[in-house]
């Protein structure tokens, strides 16, 4: 027992150059660092062009004389060697030879799988190390063995079911991951698969495609939950069950701002690392009811207004593939609508934050940490039956006319918008950024989009008010159950608008609808409430740290 704490250390060879290699249990992490070449006259050339290295590498920088270190858990799988090498190497250390795969951080929040091939003078040491290596990656117990996976063939650039089977599934292999891979034959397959399936031998379920596909998977897992829990989605207060299978998203949509967001990039083979390694991020979900009747969950964006026609608009020019979305949002910017309607919200404890805080969320948040302690309580309390002492906050209440209504359970960081609509926004604080835009000239609405570009503070606008709240409601000013008399009266009525409005439109924009993660919402009237940490991820949330 003693003995397996203890690092070992050897000396073994890469690249033809001697290392010493330790492998510390109580980091735990695989080190190697090259050992100068022993003094003797056989070895002096040697020597002077080892130092010659040393010295150019100090001053390009490109010859590493540092230690390099992989934590155990970044260690995507260790083999041994097969005969890949010149023969050279290969007759030199008579066949044996070890290599480790690891996730290594690339550029910007990307990762990419590296390996490192370690000589060994003899079999036995050989075997020790990659047993060893072995013992150490079996003690990573969050790692999932058993995925199930979703293709959508038909979103973003239709490349999804490509992307898998040559980024994804090769490291899958690799990392000794066994899967059931399921390419979609129509929309809402994967959720209805997900009612039926057998979870219990799966350690998580992989979304390829955007952010509706991952809605999909989603609401599949999320109502299972509920279904398996006798819970009714149509009660909007009541608690829901929360979903212990991770979700893994392998980006392959138009916006993919879900992945973005919580991995800092949409890249398929870093988010394939994050789920390798087994990598745990807990994300709010928000419910949304018409009248005491289960809507959808949204994760992203809630957008009424301006998101939803330009949701509306892309629909009918999917052809396009992600370009759509510049597409209609160029013109429905160009139509500047607005809406008239009342929004009622309760604002979440300040102790959640504030939108316009300067600090964003960031793997390990201390914010999103102190919920999880809370919702934990919450949870046994409800377990127990005792009674909640939730401290409701007042309602607030704004009428007006709005360009924009969105709801923003997180960043929305997407490549459009590296800092996203709400950038303070937590993944997993149980809070919702509910962002209005009121009624404004166009060079203001144009002002406020741009400012998701570029540095400036997007709400540092006077027709722009941000609120973090738990839930809010929306009823628009015209009713959506008028019988088709009240419907002449609203044509009248919204004609008035337009004559005086939009002139140039036609126009049938009483209402807008509902954008919620890029899929419409049939009704216009919405109750929202945000379900802190009901969902998991296979992500860590974006890193401080990353390779600039
Ligand atoms: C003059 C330039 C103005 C540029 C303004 C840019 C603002 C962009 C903010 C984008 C925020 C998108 C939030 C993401 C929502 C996704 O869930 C949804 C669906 O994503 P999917 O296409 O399924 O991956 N995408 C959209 C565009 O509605
Ligand atoms: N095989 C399929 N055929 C058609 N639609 C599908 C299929 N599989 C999933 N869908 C639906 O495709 C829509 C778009 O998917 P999504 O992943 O969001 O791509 P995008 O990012 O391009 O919008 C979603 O509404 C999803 O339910
Ligand atoms: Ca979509």
């Amino acid at each position: 027992m003693e003995s397996a704490r203890r690092p070992l250390v050897s000396q073994l060879w890469v690249k033809n150059r001697r290392n010493e290699a330790v492998l510390d249990p109580e980091r735990p992490a695989l080190s190697w660092k090259e050992l100068q070449p022993k003094s003797g006259r056989g070895l002096c050339l040697a020597r002077v062009l080892h130092r010659a290295r040393g010295l150019i590498g100090r001053l390009t920088e490109q010859y590493p004389s540092v230690c390099h270190s992989v934590p155990i858990s970044e260690i995507i799988a260790v083999e041994t060697e097969q005969k890949r090498y010149n023969s050279d190497t290969w007759q030199k250390f008579n066949h044996h030879a070890f290599t480790v795969h690891y996730a290594q951080r690339a550029q910007k929040h990307c990762w990419r799988c590296s390996a490192v091939t370690f000589w060994c003078k003899d079999e036995e040491l050989c075997h020790q190390w990659i047993q060893a290596i072995k013992k150490l990656l079996e003690l990573q117990t969050s790692r999932p063995k058993h995925l199930l996976v979703y293709i959508n063939p038909y979103g973003g650039k239709q490349q999804g079911k490509q992307i898998y089977e040559q980024k994804v599934a090769p490291l899958f292999s690799l990392a000794s991951i066994t899967t059931d891979v399921i390419v979609t034959e129509r929309a809402n397959h994967a959720k209805d698969d997900l009612f039926e399936v057998n979870l219990e031998k799966y350690d998580g379920v992989i979304s390829v495609g955007g952010d509706g596909m991952f809605s999909e998977v989603m609401h599949g897992l999320i109502g299972r939950m509920q279904k398996d829990s006798s819970i009714d989605q149509n009660n909007p207060s009541a608690p829901l069950a929360p979903c212990n299978l991770r979700i893994g998203i392998i980006p392959a949509g138009s916006t993919d701002c879900i992945c973005y967001a919580t991995v800092g990039i949409n890249d398929p083979v870093t988010s394939a690392l994050h789920i390798i390694i087994g990598d745990l991020q807990h994300m709010d979900v928000c419910s949304v009811h018409h009248n005491n009747t289960f809507l959808k969950y949204s994760v992203s964006l809630l957008g009424y207004g301006f998101y939803g026609d330009v949701l509306k608009d892309s629909e009918k020019n999917r052809w396009m593939g992600p370009t759509r979305y510049d597409f209609s949002g160029f013109k429905t910017f160009l139509s500047h609508h607005y809406y008239e309607g009342t929004v009622s919200f309760q604002q979440a404890n300040q102790t959640l934050g504030s939108p316009r805080d300067k600090s964003t969320c960031q793997s390990g948040c201390y914010i999103c940490k102190q919920s999880t302690q809370e919702v934990e309580e919450k949870r046994k309390r409800h377990h127990y039956n005792l009674e909640e002492t939730e401290d409701d906050g007042d309602w607030k209440v704004i009428r007006g006319k709005f360009m924009a209504i969105n709801a923003a359970n997180m960043s929305c960081a997407c490549p459009r918008s590296p800092k996203g609509l709400s950038p303070a926004a937590h993944l997993a604080a149980g809070t919702i950024d509910l962002i209005l835009v009121r009624r404004c000239s166009r060079l203001n609405f144009l002002r406020h989009l741009v400012r998701h570009k570029n540095q400036d503070d997007q709400f540092d606008l006077a027709f722009v008010e941000v609120y973090r709240v738990k839930t809010f409601l929306f009823t628009p000013k015209h009713s959506e159950n008028e019988d088709t008399d009240n419907k002449d009266v609203r044509k009248k009525h919204f004609n008035q608008i337009c004559n005086g409005n939009h002139s140039s439109c036609g126009c049938n924009h009483v209402n807008s609808i509902w954008n919620c993660d890029g899929e419409a919402l049939d009704h216009a009237a919405v109750e929202v409430r945000v379900h802190c940490q009901l969902i998991k991820l296979f992500a860590r949330g974006i890193e401080e740290d990353s390779k600039p």
